[in-house]
């Protein structure tokens, strides 16, 4: 017979920690993941999808509560996996959370519920005051960049101050409680955190430089919400949170299985994969292939500003008085979306497992290009009025020709962006480290080779973005933690090399060009006169 005392003591824990927690919530998913803390070992995880809900040609949204209770349920999930695997939920040191960026929540000071839906940042209704803004433009110059040298972007539907001055315009509850005195506007991180810490009743109100760099509002020298820009944009400043640096104590988890542990860091998700990579110095730059594909080059703690399309972002700044790091951005706004719309739309594949499988049976996409600008296209393009097209489409096309020329499309908008960067940067890239949720897929990665003639380094973990934050997090409770050490499973990534000729190549590239050309503008060109009286009798 058992002792008693065997009975009633606890098996010791078989997982010991310090462990680091990191909120990851992304456009097609939420995930929390429980790192061993200092290195990128994932101890447990758990992942929920998020639905999006579009409303109407153009629109994307998401429910905002819905976001705060996914991250809750995976949060749960993962402490619960955490302690049947051995560990114990207090050995969680500290959590950071990565966010997707740009996507805009605006909820009540009183009753801390959501005004509107969350505004998704590839949502596209705000073409229209875009074009109003423009107008307003001194000079009648029209001009997409003017508010470059102050904010780093140019003026398009992606950024949080345009959505938000849409919603001002358009949602009369907004406007109200802008005026009132009670609105508060948060990117995701800043919703999820103000939540997380007690919502009315105690959230706190803060986001990062990262997530900030991208709503236009933030001057990107001063780190600071700049009064020039919300006076062009019409906006309050009094609604927007406090800017902290993204290592540092936010505030702690209110309630749940993690009430009491400090939030550490905030990055945008993209900046925290260029850390989880640990592109932590100058001249270094990841691609991570989402939702959209994102590729961003370090620049250092010097802000160089584009000339050929790409966005001037802030990288990192890893403490309050930590020297900022730069970026250059090239932004994709549909990469493995456009694996979405084949499954949803078209019915072409019914789950991602398929995309290799099917484009592998075919030796190439029979001269078919596929542009996904479903919502326009962004860098280095910047053209609002863009369309999809699939051209070169003939008898013998078929559905896997076009799941093969949808990875291509990737590939294709990554050199756009690379030739962007070697004409701001002169220095051409020598190798691009890469990760997210595409890079599973070895064709597309020989693919993405192949079309650009360049080194492509597969991370060796999926989940740079989530691990980003989590270094971000536990550099501000340890101190003797090196964000440069190597990590655990470091070693040597798998190098995929190109494989084909610098002529084919540059061949292809000049049919995706001529792709482009036949997508940029589709939605404002005008029919010939003839074919337009025709239509118009029709
Ligand atoms: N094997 C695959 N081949 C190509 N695309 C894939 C594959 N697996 C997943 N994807 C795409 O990757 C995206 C999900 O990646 P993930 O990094 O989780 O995105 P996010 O962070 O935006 O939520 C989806 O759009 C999906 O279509
Ligand atoms: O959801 P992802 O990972 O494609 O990232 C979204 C970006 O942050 C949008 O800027």
């Amino acid at each position: 017979m058992d002792s008693p005392t065997t009975e009633t003591t606890p098996p010791p824990p078989t997982l010991s920690g310090p462990f680091v927690g990191a909120i990851d919530e992304g456009t097609t998913s939420a995930r929390f993941i429980i790192f061993r803390a200092g290195t990128d070992e994932i101890v447990c995880f758990h992942q929920i999808e998020v639905e999006s809900i579009f409303q109407k040609e153009g629109w994307c949204e998401q429910d905002p509560m819905a976001i705060v209770n996914t991250v809750n349920e995976c949060i749960a999930g993962a402490c619960k996996k955490l302690v049947t695997a051995g560990g114990k939920v207090e050995d969680i040191v500290t959590i950071g959370i990565t966010n997707q960026r740009e996507s805009t929540v605006v909820w009540d000071r009183n009753s801390g519920q959501p005004l509107v839906n969350a505004i998704i940042w590839l949502d596209n209704r705000t073409t229209s005051t875009v074009e109003e803004l423009l107008e307003t433009i001194p000079n009648n110059a029209r001009n997409i960049n003017y508010l470059r040298p102050l904010c780093g972007l140019p003026l398009s539907p992606y950024f949080s101050g345009v959505k938000l001055r849409w919603l001002r315009d358009n949602v009369p509850v907004v406007s109200q409680a802008m005026e009132k005195g009670t609105a508060m506007f948060g990117t995701i991180d800043t919703w999820l955190m103000y939540n997380l810490t007690g919502g009315k009743d105690c959230g706190v109100h803060k986001t990062d430089v990262t997530n900030a760099s991208r709503t236009m509002l933030m001057n990107i020298e001063t780190l600071q919400w700049d009064a020039n820009l919300l006076k062009f944009f019409g906006l309050p400043k009094a609604i927007l949170p406090e800017i902290c640096s993204s290592s540092e104590f936010y505030g702690s988890i209110a309630q749940g299985v993690l009430q009491g542990i400090g939030i550490t860091s905030v990055l945008g998700d993209q900046q925290a994969a260029l850390v989880g990579q640990q592109c932590l110095a100058k001249g270094q730059a990841k691609a991570t292939y989402g939702t959209g594909c994102f590729l961003l080059y370090n620049t250092g703690p010097s802000i160089v500003h584009s000339t050929h399309g790409l966005l001037t972002t802030v990288g990192y700044q890893l403490g309050r008085k930590a020297v900022p790091f730069y970026a250059l951005e090239g932004s994709v706004s549909i990469a493995g979306a456009a694996f979405n719309w084949l499954r949803d739309n078209m019915n072409i594949i019914q789950n991602s497992g398929q995309i290799e499988t099917m484009a592998s049976t075919v030796d190439n996409s029979l001269d078919v290009y596929f542009v996904p600008a479903f919502n326009g296209l962004y860098a280095p393009y910047w053209n609002q009025d863009a369309r999809g097209v699939i051209c070169g489409l003939s008898e013998e096309t078929t559905s896997e020709h076009i799941v093969r020329a949808t990875l291509e499309a990737v590939c294709f908008q990554v050199r756009d962006i690379l030739d962007s960067m070697h004409k701001d940067c002169k220095i051409p890239l020598a190798k691009l480290m890469v990760d997210g949720g595409m890079t599973v897929n070895n064709l597309f990665l020989q693919l993405q080779s192949d079309l650009v003639g360049i080194q492509v380094l597969r991370a060796k973990i999926a989940e740079t973005t989530a691990l980003g934050a989590a270094m971000a997090a536990y550099k501000a409770v340890e101190n003797r933690y090196q964000m440069e050490a190597p990590l655990s499973k470091s070693g040597p990534r798998e190098a995929i090399k190109p494989s084909i000729s610098a002529t084919d190549r540059n061949l292809r590239y000049q049919k995706w060009k001529m792709a482009i050309d036949r997508s940029l503008n589709w939605e404002t060109s005008t029919l010939p006169q003839g074919e337009r009286e025709a239509f118009d009798g029709a």
